[in-house]
């Protein structure tokens, strides 16, 4: 089975002023660089999700000859960069994360993978029973019909789509914890808070 990774980065970052939280670093490195470091070893094909042409140009240092995706739908939030990202995606089975979860585990990421089996999606709970969308894998051609009618029909949300497929496997957090003991790959970047409290950690934390 081939493995592709959509890698979100098209948000406007609003609860952080607009920052793009690709860009922001930890330790020496970009998040997207991080991200991307993580995602090519574990799949086959890597597709970063962009919102338009403007970004890409700002991001193109850090992305050589990768494949890339802009969004045709507008401000529509991440379903538009899935939609995109999964009409150009090659492998039937597409892991699908945001950019603005600095601690990514392989390991993981590599199960999951080897879980998927004939499900339509793989998706984790974390702390508290949440569920996990924006780092789970899809099944290609059935989420990518779903989410064309979740935009048709206005509803953004992510959930939208997910609530249609009739085959999900949920991963449940104790399971992942034997992987990812602190739960680390679900940390994501939304606020100022959020980013105080990333630089606190350490590399030996991890
Ligand atoms: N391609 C694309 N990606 C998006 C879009 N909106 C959000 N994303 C990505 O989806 C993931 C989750 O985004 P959110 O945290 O909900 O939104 P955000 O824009 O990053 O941040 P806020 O504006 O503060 O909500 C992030 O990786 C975003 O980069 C979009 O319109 N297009």
């Amino acid at each position: 089975m081939k493995r592709s990774s959509l890698l979100l980065a098209g948000g406007l970052g609003t609860r952080l002023n607009g920052r793009e939280k690709a860009l922001m670093m930890y330790q020496e490195s970009t998040l997207l660089e991080r991200s991307l470091e993580v995602l090519d070893d574990v799949s086959d094909e890597v597709i970063v999700s962009l919102r338009d042409e403007d970004q890409l140009q700002q991001f193109s240092e850090y992305l050589d000859d990768r494949k890339i995706v802009t969004d045709t739908i507008r401000n529509a939030g991440p379903l538009a960069g899935m939609l995109a990202g999964f009409e150009r995606a090659s492998g039937e089975y597409v892991f699908t994360v945001a950019c603005d979860m600095p601690f990514l585990n392989g390991e993981l990421i590599d199960v999951m993978f080897g879980m998927i089996g004939e499900h339509d999606a793989l998706i984790p709970i974390s702390e508290y029973g949440m569920k996990e969308p924006l780092h789970a894998i899809y099944r290609r051609d059935v989420m990518l019909k779903a989410i064309e009618l979740s935009l048709a029909e206005g509803n953004r949300s992510i959930l939208a789509p997910v609530s249609s497929l009739d085959n999900v496997l949920y991963l449940d957090s104790e399971a992942i914890r034997s992987i990812d003991k602190d739960l680390k790959s679900f940390v994501n970047i939304n606020t100022p808070s959020d980013v105080v409290n990333m630089d606190s950690w350490h590399s030996d934390d991890l």
